[in-house]
């Protein structure tokens, strides 16, 4: 599990590390992977040209202490300072000591037109707000440059506990961040300023719960329902299908067309696109009735394509197993009926029908996943599942969001959200919990939708199709 910490909880457990350590000893272990991580980037380090941006705080001083290593290995280091007087000291002596050079942002231009690396020291955890106007005008600057930009910590100008980006802010190639991801580095739209992050331990003491957590792997591994040998297809579990209309009976194939690839041992289709499933997927239970006369089922999913049909809803919502509501079900759903339930009910909403509920404008969900999906979970007692450029699963209890690490724009494709809902749909009818469903739907649905594109447009059923190879190459991972 990869697990980030907001910036008030590493400054907690830096207090308290730093209290047993030597004055500066933390700062010289983060300068020291720093280094490494550009030396590796950079290949040959003796004869290169590096640049730091130095803003005032200890984020400056990082990138000056890194700044002073290479250049005792023979790189040339020019400092941008942005406040002259109140830089680090201790790291200007030691790039000055190490032979480094420094100039003001207005003097800037000749030295990053050069450079090879740009270190971006701005601002680190500290930085409150969007970047100061001068700062602004360096990461501009900084994106015309033909440098390898590394952040240090996080790229400056993005909102480290939240993932939003006011304004400008500096493009990096890549991060190196200290102690912990901070959920801006999991989250778009900061994520995508990050480029590839590198982890780098000074041995913080952090909390076991994390405010933002991303599966990897061998977590999926470790969650895929397999088969027993006493299984039969009621003990792998029965997920139901209330989805689809006259008008779209397509979100219904679909829908059954995830479940069937989610681990289930029997799916039930329950609505008017009977015959259309059928046609598609024989191996379907397809009952005409409402929900509740379909048979006994271990997990519902309501709502793809049902267009108004408030009865399919509410008649789902009244049987006492966990339920998965999507699409049309997210605004045909009585909030009341949502809260009063006791049995597991996730929510998949995309950044439109999550404003939706919310009563906000779609651009502030946007723009502020990580508080959207907590609210919408607490406020409908559920775990939500918040589609878009990173999905974020909230639990119903406050615990830690989850960020979906696997996700692709190719998703963004009609149908696939139906797809995602019938495979999270099976999970929780395998007996994963809200959270483990629907994340371990989207990290899969996530790879699924990047095998079937590799690099072409994919089609909805495609995502479907690429289910069981993906599936396969987790399984891969488990632990025998
Ligand atoms: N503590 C430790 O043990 C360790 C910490 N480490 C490192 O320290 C970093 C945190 O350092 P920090 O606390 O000094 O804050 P930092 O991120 O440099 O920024 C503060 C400065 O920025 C300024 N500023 C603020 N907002 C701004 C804006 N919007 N636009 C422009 N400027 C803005 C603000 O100015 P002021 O408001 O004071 O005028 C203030 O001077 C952390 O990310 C990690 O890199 C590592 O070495 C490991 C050990
Ligand atoms: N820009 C994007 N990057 C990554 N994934 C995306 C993006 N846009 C949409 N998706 C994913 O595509 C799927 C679309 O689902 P949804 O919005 O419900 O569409 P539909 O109703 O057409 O199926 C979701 O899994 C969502 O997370
Ligand atoms: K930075």
């Amino acid at each position: 599990m990869r697990t980030a910490h907001s910036a008030e909880t590493v400054r907690a457990a830096e207090r308290a590390l730093m209290a047993e350590l030597p004055e500066g000893a933390l700062m010289q272990r983060a300068a020291a992977g720093l280094a490494a991580a550009c030396a590796d980037l950079l290949g040959r380090v003796y004869g290169s040209r590096i640049v730091l941006l130095v803003g005032s705080g200890d984020n400056g001083g990082d990138a000056l202490y890194a700044g002073a290593r290479l250049a005792r290995r023979g790189a040339g280091a020019t400092a941008v300072l942005l406040a002259p007087e109140r830089t680090h000291e201790g790291g200007l002596a030691a790039l000055r000591g190490a032979g480094g050079q420094v100039t003001t942002p207005a003097d800037a231009g000749p030295a990053l037109a050069r450079a090879d690396l740009v270190l971006d020291g701005i601002v680190g955890i500290g930085g409150k707000g969007g970047l100061r106007p001068e700062a602004a005008e360096l990461a501009a600057a900084v994106r015309e440059s033909d440098a390898v930009v590394v952040a240090v910590d996080l790229p400056s100008g993005i909102e480290a506990d939240t993932g939003e980006v006011l304004g400008e802010a500096v493009r990096a190639d890549a991060t190196v961040t200290f102690g912990t991801y901070k959920p801006g580095l999991l989250i778009d739209p900061a994520r995508s300023y990050a480029g590839a992050v590198r982890l780098v331990d000074i041995g913080l003491d952090l909390p076991a719960v994390p405010e933002l957590e991303a599966l990897q792997y061998a977590d999926v591994a470790a969650l895929l329902p397999e088969p027993g040998a006493e299984s039969d297809k009621y003990r792998r579990g029965v997920v139901g299908i209330a989805a689809g209309s006259a008008t779209y009976p397509g979100a219904a194939v679909l829908a059954v067309a995830g479940a069937l690839r989610g681990g289930a041992g029997a799916v039930r289709y329950s609505g008017p696109a009977g015959d259309e499933v059928l046609a598609r997927f024989p191996e379907t239970l397809v009952h005409a009735g409402p929900p509740s006369a379909a048979g006994r089922v271990q997990a519902w999913v309501v709502g793809p394509g049902i267009g108004e049909d408030a009865a399919r809803v509410a008649d789902v919502l009244a049987q006492d197993v966990p339920v998965l509501v999507d699409a049309d079900g997210l605004r045909l759903a009585d909030p009341q009926v949502l809260r009063s339930r006791t049995a597991p009910t996730v929510l998949t909403p995309h950044a439109g029908e999550a404003a939706a509920l919310l009563g906000v404008p779609r651009e502030e969900v946007e723009s502020a996943r990580l508080a959207s999906v907590r609210r919408l979970a607490a406020e409908f007692s559920a775990t939500v599942l918040l589609k878009g450029s990173t999905t974020l699963v909230a639990p119903a209890d406050g615990g830690p969001v989850r960020a979906n690490p696997t996700g692709t724009s190719w998703l963004a494709t009609a149908g696939s959200g139906d797809v995602l809902s019938g495979l999270s749909g099976a999970l929780l009818a395998a007996g994963l919990s809200g959270v483990d469903a629907a994340s371990v739907g989207a990290y899969l649905h996530g790879l699924a939708g990047r095998r079937a594109a590799s690099g072409a447009p994919a089609s909805a059923q495609d995502v479907a199709a690429a289910i069981p190879e993906v599936w396969r190459d987790v399984r891969g991972e488990a632990p025998a």
